[in-house]
């Protein structure tokens, strides 16, 4: 493969996307609405990551699966909008192509990329690049926030990343507690100061995550009462997967010229 199929353009849904492929034939996909990683698979071919078949893919609303990118609140803690607005506006690719094997790209984000609305309700100078590689069964992300402005701002960021798993009920977390965590129903759980490093078992299959400058872990699976009142989410896709999000929540304010880094490699 020449380096120039390693990176794409393309639609997933109706949005503009790119397709990564590296040479050892791992694939992504990354919409530019909301430098959304929508899909992964490993150079094995198996597909890492849930996406709804309800989910919107048309720009109106926050695609469901994936990984949406959290910025600059998470949930509802703040008087912004829920979980933010980089998940729902349209980032520019900036640099893309191959190293080392690993097909990549970066998307960016900033103030003159937002809706009007955004940008007046949260008015602040920023730029945020979100960095996707992947090589054989390996994804890299990696988030920096830099405050372009000329006052500090405070901010949360999460890569929400939603597993694709065979059943939510046979899965088992290890690291997040002292004991492995099993799932029955519903669970929204945050973890402040967690492990860096995770492990996702799912029967035979083990992920592990390990995340770097994200303090903080989140894990989330709606259950079936909760996925009922989701419209956009089919009948029992409760059961195939469960959010783990390397998280950022308690973060001093971002002074004028600084940045922040996170980064989340799974394998
Ligand atoms: O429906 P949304 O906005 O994508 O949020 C999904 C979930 O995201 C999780 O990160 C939160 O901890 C949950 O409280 C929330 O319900």
């Amino acid at each position: 493969m020449s380096p120039s199929d390693a990176v794409i353009s393309t639609t997933f849904g109706h949005l503009p996307a790119l397709l990564l492929s590296a040479a050892d034939g791992a694939q992504a996909s990354i919409t530019l609405y909301g430098a959304h990683l929508v899909s992964w698979r490993g150079a094995d071919g198996r597909e890492r990551l849930f996406c709804s078949a309800k989910s919107s893919l048309d720009g109106s609303k926050a695609i469901r699966g994936g990984v949406p990118v959290i910025f600059p609140q998470f949930a509802e803690r703040g008087s912004g909008m829920r979980h933010g607005f980089a998940r729902v506006s349209t980032w520019r690719v900036s640099e893309s192509g191959v190293d080392d094997g690993w097909a990549y790209a970066v998307l960016a984000l900033a103030p003159v990329d937002l809706a009007p609305g955004h940008a007046q309700a949260w008015p602040h100078g920023f730029e945020l690049a979100l960095r996707v590689a992947i090589r054989a069964n390996e994804l890299t992300m990696g988030l920096e926030v830099r405050n372009t402005g000329a006052a500090p701002f405070p901010f949360a960021a999460a890569l929400h990343t939603y597993f694709l798993v065979d059943d939510v009920a046979g899965v088992r977390i290890l690291g997040v507690e002292r004991e492995e965590l099993a799932i029955h129903g519903k669970i929204d759980r945050v973890y402040d100061n967690a492990e860096p490093r995770l492990a996702l078992v799912d029967g035979d299959v083990v992920l592990t995550l390990r995340q770097q400058g994200f303090p903080d872990a989140v894990v989330w699976n709606p259950g079936l009462e909760d996925a009922a009142a989701l419209a956009d989410m089919a009948d029992g896709e409760y059961r195939r997967f469960v959010c783990i999000e390397p998280a950022l929540l308690h973060a001093p304010a971002l002074g004028p010229g600084q940045s922040w880094r996170g980064e989340y490699h799974v394998s």
